[in-house]
């Protein structure tokens, strides 16, 4: 069976969109074959969008350490980046998450100080 919820004017452009759409099944909507790893499926996927909230705000977290690190050192005539205690971060994730950790610092250092 199939389903549409009505759009309202609350509802953004993309979110009247998704409601014109016919609503997909659970099975649709997780590529489980039965209802219960549907079930299974959508509680964790609710845990990883909790998870990634979380992840997302220490982000930002770090981001906003990470730039009174860099304020003081250029305040005081120094550079913006200090490549040694890159390379220890760099070692730290990688210790700790495998060759890919390495992929994932580079992108957090990025996102905290910028390209270089
Ligand atoms: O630890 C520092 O000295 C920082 O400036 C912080 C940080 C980081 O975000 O980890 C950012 C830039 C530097 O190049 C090195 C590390």
């Amino acid at each position: 069976m199939t389903t549409t919820h009505t759009p309202t004017a609350t509802h953004t452009p993309q979110q009247t969109r998704q409601c014109r759409q016919p609503r997909r099944t659970a099975a649709e909507e997780t590529g489980a074959r039965t209802d219960e790893a549907a079930g299974l499926i959508s509680g964790a996927r609710e845990r990883i969008d909790a998870l990634d909230d979380r992840i997302i705000g220490l982000v930002q977290e770090r981001m906003a350490v990470s730039a009174v690190i860099q304020d003081a050192r250029i305040a005081s005539g120094g550079p913006r980046v200090n490549l040694s205690r890159e390379m220890e971060v760099l070692d730290h994730f990688r210790e700790a998450l495998g060759k890919p950790g390495t992929a994932l610092a580079m992108t957090v250092l990025e996102l905290c100080r910028g390209r270089i």
